[in-house]
């Protein structure tokens, strides 16, 4: 029997971009509608079982994702559904591909892929203390061109609220496992609308449905499906189990088992025909859920070892043939439009992509990209290596508008951030009230206890950021990819937000004690050291929970490395009684450079108070020592982290794909 890849070339008119249609910006793109073509996509990456061998994931993938349509990537679990996603849009960060990949005639860069087209995640990745209104905005003042006015990104938020229907819950805060906020139905459409936000020619969906009702799944899919018909745009989404009218949405389907191709058509009828008359299911019975019964069919096949044998009979088909036809048909069209582009001018090149609905010009077309023209800037785009929109001031100054305006509004944030250090401000004043200016031998060693408290707590402190950064990492890895800011401004902002509000609440909290405990020295150092200090151990922990894979290894990482740097201050044990083998260490100690400091503050004026014996400067070898200088050197410290911090911001990978 002949079963025919999608009746009647299932592709609806052309639609043209409506720049009214509420995801346009006066900027929009000058290219819609993407053809994507993949032939004999392969993708080998280092087993992570068997050490020193290849494990296949994806093995000769073939076919097209047009405008207007959506396509479900199905398959059993484990056939490499996400993988081809990642594939397709340019997260692959291990491993190596081979075969071809094209959008419009276009190999397209992956700084064009993250920038342009969009994806959403299966996880949400939303920050909680904003509302769906400013989490929208947030995304488009990093996304949209810095030259759009803020009138047009509000509306265009706007609009796609609409769209989105989240009318409802358009200034309800996201919220989090821990606090309510919208629903999960409701994230997932503000998901979906973070990847909508620059009106991308390609949305790719990983499980868009997964932890949904029905009837939530259904809507959200409507929601995608108005997409493809409205805007041209080309959809590919896995999904595991959708409902009957869920699965009626999509177009076409593509099913993936154990990395092979076994079905690339229409659903509905042309599927069960298919499965059941060439694959030899049992048929499909009447009111039955086709996906369902699809999955049940294949995943039993897959465990059965059957996905290679049903691959054999899915390439000798008349459906596998058709397609293969089509495809190569629209890779010898991509070839010769490619080719034009090459030896046209851009005025005609522009005008032959038009017709075809795909606005863009060729790939590696040299000397064609000057930008001036649609088709120039597509070009450009396409084999483009930027992928940020904004300048890293803009994202910087959005950072601290949206986020760290919202967490000085939140008790949540401030509470711990406040409390810790007025409360251990309070014990200590307590404690040593009134007698930092009595330089009696039995007080002395009090005093140095005391500079060492001063110093510990800021560097025990930095613990407790440790969770909340570990929890942000997610956040952090989807904006990245989104190209909304850069490595090094989200560590500016970040340092900003933190360091701005240890700043001021430290000047309260040291002043307690100084005055309080009526030390010596300069009010004014001893804030700057505690604060530097302060500010090292944050740092500290934003590095060590970059490097660090999981919460558990930050856990115990970063306490380890304090407390050997509390043990080589020089406070517990002398610096020149400390093991020589241990001793070289202590010149990375920036604890000891803080201690020392504040020693010399207190005591400069004193030196004669004497410990065990010994003048206490002579008895910590502190006597030529500027507490400037050691102040110079946290500070240096600081810059060191910072380094250190951007590198593992930047290139370390926890999140392989
Ligand atoms: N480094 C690796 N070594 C061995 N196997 C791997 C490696 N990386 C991924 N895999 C396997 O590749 C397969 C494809 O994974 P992928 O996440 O793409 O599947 P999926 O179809 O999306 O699954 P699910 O539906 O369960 O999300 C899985 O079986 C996975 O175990």
């Amino acid at each position: 029997m002949k079963i025919r890849i999608e009746p009647g070339e299932n592709e609806r008119s052309p639609s043209t971009f409506h720049p009214e249609n509420g995801l346009s910006t006066p900027h929009g793109h000058p290219f819609r509608r993407l053809r994507i073509l993949f032939k004999d996509l392969c993708y080998k990456v280092d087993s992570n079982s068997n050490k020193g061998e290849k494990v296949q994931l994806l093995k000769g993938v073939s076919g097209f994702f047009k405008p207007n349509q959506m396509t479900a990537v199905m398959g059993p679990s484990g056939s490499g559904k996400t993988t081809f996603l990642d594939l397709l849009s340019g997260r692959k960060t291990q491993g190596t591909i081979t075969g071809t990949l094209l959008f419009g005639h276009t190999a397209p860069s992956r700084s064009f892929l993250r920038r342009y087209t969009g994806y959403v995640e299966q996880f949400d990745t939303l920050v909680d203390s904003l509302t769906v209104y400013e989490m929208l905005l947030y995304t488009a003042e990093l996304k949209r061109p810095l030259s759009e006015p803020l009138a047009s990104k509000k509306e265009a938020v706007d609009r796609l609220i609409g769209r989105l229907a989240l009318e409802k819950c358009r200034d309800v805060r996201i919220g989090s496992p821990l606090k309510r906020g919208i629903s999960g139905g409701q994230a997932k459409r503000t998901n979906v609308g973070i990847a909508l936000i620059t009106t991308p020619a390609v949305l790719f969906l990983d499980e868009p449905t997964s932890g949904l009702d029905s009837f939530t799944a259904q809507e959200v899919m409507e929601v995608v499906r108005g997409l493809a018909v409205e805007d041209g745009t080309t959809i590919c989404a896995t999904i595991h189990s959708p409902s009957s009218a869920c699965f009626a949405l999509f177009d076409r389907v593509m099913v993936l088992a154990s990395g092979w191709t076994v079905y690339f058509g229409a659903p509905g009828v042309v599927a069960s025909d298919y499965l059941t008359h060439v694959c030899g299911s049992r048929p499909l019975a009447h009111g039955e859920n086709l996906a369902e019964w699809m999955m049940d069919f294949l995943t039993m096949s897959d465990r059965e070892g059957r996905s290679s044998a049903l691959h054999d009979s899915y390439t000798k088909s008349e459906l596998a043939q058709e397609a293969s036809q089509l495809l190569d048909r629209y890779l010898s069209d991509a070839q010769a439009k490619s080719a034009l582009s090459r030896g046209a001018s851009l005025s005609s090149l522009a005008g032959a992509d038009a017709a075809d609905g795909v606005g863009g010009g060729g790939g590696g077309c040299c000397g064609l990209s000057d930008g001036s023209s649609p088709a120039g800037q597509l070009l450009a785009r396409l084999s483009g290596s930027e992928q940020y929109v904004t300048p890293w001031w803009w994202s910087l100054k959005v950072l601290l508008q949206y986020r760290t305006v919202r967490n000085y509004q939140s008790m949540e944030y401030l509470g711990p951030r406040l409390f810790d250090k007025i409360i251990f401000a309070l014990v200590i004043m307590s404690l040593y009230f009134g007698i930092g200016d009595n330089f009696k031998s039995e007080n002395v060693p009090s005093m140095a206890a005391l500079m060492y408290l001063c110093v510990a707590q800021p560097a025990w402190g930095a613990v407790a950021y440790v969770p909340a950064i570990m929890l942000e990492r997610g956040l952090y890895v989807r904006e990245r990819h989104d190209g909304l800011y850069r490595p090094l401004t989200y560590l500016l902002f970040k340092m900003l937000d933190e360091l701005s509000l240890n700043f001021a609440v430290g000047l309260g909290s040291t002043a307690i004690i100084f005055y309080g405990v009526q030390l010596r020295g300069e009010f004014v150092y001893f804030w700057l050291n505690c604060m530097t200090t302060l500010s090292n151990g944050v740092l500290i922990a934003y590095m060590m929970a970059a490097f660090c894979p999981t919460l558990d290894v930050a856990n115990a990482a970063v306490p380890t490395l304090l407390a050997v740097m509390l043990f080589l201050s020089g406070f517990l044990i002398r610096i020149e009684s400390i093991p020589v083998y241990w001793r070289w260490l202590t010149y990375a100690d920036l604890l000891k450079y803080s201690w020392q400091g504040l020693m010399v503050n207190q005591f400069q004026a004193h030196p004669q108070a004497e410990l065990a014996g010994t003048p206490i400067l002579e008895y910590y070898n502190l006597t030529n020592t500027s507490k400037w200088v050691e102040l110079a050197i946290v500070v240096g410290f600081f810059g060191g982290w910072s380094v250190l911090a951007w590198y593992a911001l930047a290139f370390v990978r926890h999140q392989k794909r």
